[in-house]
């Protein structure tokens, strides 16, 4: 199965494979969302059927609840955890200070709760995600679904008085329809181009009523593991800086990639 996997999908299963040694029995562990994470819920999964891996782990979606019971991991709520010791997720935009751009699968909400109740947030990427400032990935905005297009507007005019370079906002459809989030809101995509003050933007778009959510992701993230499509690993951590590593190799295992090729 692995034979088959794009250089890319390489990149984030090795990202991910190389996560999961920060899991020891017993902990509480926030599940990402995303393609990334479903590498790591599956990783996660072969431990817990092959080495007797004792975890609880809270999903940050649907999908990836459904995911983790299937791989048989314990699936316990965020309010029956109260506090998480490591999530570990994916990201659309990382930068040098590990802040990040996610929500690019729509889960930002869940997801930004899930981590900052976590004692460490690691997040899992392939080096594509890399940026040196935040913005070429539109900012997911989660907005709730009344009187949306009055939100929309006021954000416009929000990024204007900031003079945000690129103002062009977008409803996130899923065919004909809005796209809805796990929670009933809509999301609302700014195709920014570069943002300049991050902590400034997201402060004044979470103060705009409608605005539930955005996803930037600012002083959360500990750890970037950054997977590479020949196999390499590297480690950015927040107080070492980057720490090297080496290749990984893939490994075969049927028990991983059993219900992917159901
Ligand atoms: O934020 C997310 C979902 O809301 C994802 O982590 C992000 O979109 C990255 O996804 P992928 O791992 O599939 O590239």
């Amino acid at each position: 199965m692995t034979g088959e996997l794009s250089p890319i999908d390489k990149a984030k299963f090795v990202a991910a494979k190389r996560s999961v040694d920060y899991v020891e029995d017993g902990m509480r562990v926030g599940l990402g969302t995303g393609s990334t994470a479903a590498w790591m819920v599956r990783c996660l999964g072969e431990m817990v059927r092959n080495d007797g891996l004792r975890i609880k782990g809270v999903p940050t979606s649907t999908r990836t609840a459904e995911l983790a019971r299937e791989v048989g991991i314990e699936v316990i709520s965020l309010d029956e955890a109260k506090w998480l010791d490591v999530t570990i997720d994916g990201a659309d935009e990382f930068d040098g200070n590990l802040n990040l751009i996610k929500g690019g699968g729509g889960a930002l909400l869940q997801e930004k709760i899930v981590a900052t109740a976590s004692d460490q947030m690691i997040v899992i990427a392939d080096v594509g995600k890399e940026v040196e400032s935040l913005g070429s990935f539109p900012l997911p905005v989660e907005v709730i679904p009344f009187g949306w297009q009055t939100t929309k507007s006021l954000v416009e005019e929000l990024l204007i008085s900031m003079d945000v370079l690129g103002r062009d906002t977008t409803l996130r459809m899923n065919g004909e329809r809005p796209f809805i989030t796990d929670e009933g809101n809509y999301i609302i995509d700014l195709h920014l181009g570069r943002i300049g003050n991050p902590h400034q933007l997201s402060m004044a778009m979470n103060q705009m009523p409608g605005v539930v959510e955005n996803g930037l992701f600012l002083d959360i993230c500990d750890v970037v593991i950054l997977g590479f499509g020949d196999g390499r690993v590297e480690t950015r951590d927040i107080n070492e800086g980057t720490v090297e590593e080496d290749r990984l190799d893939f490994v075969e295992t049927d028990n991983l990639f059993t219900d992917m090729n159901d």
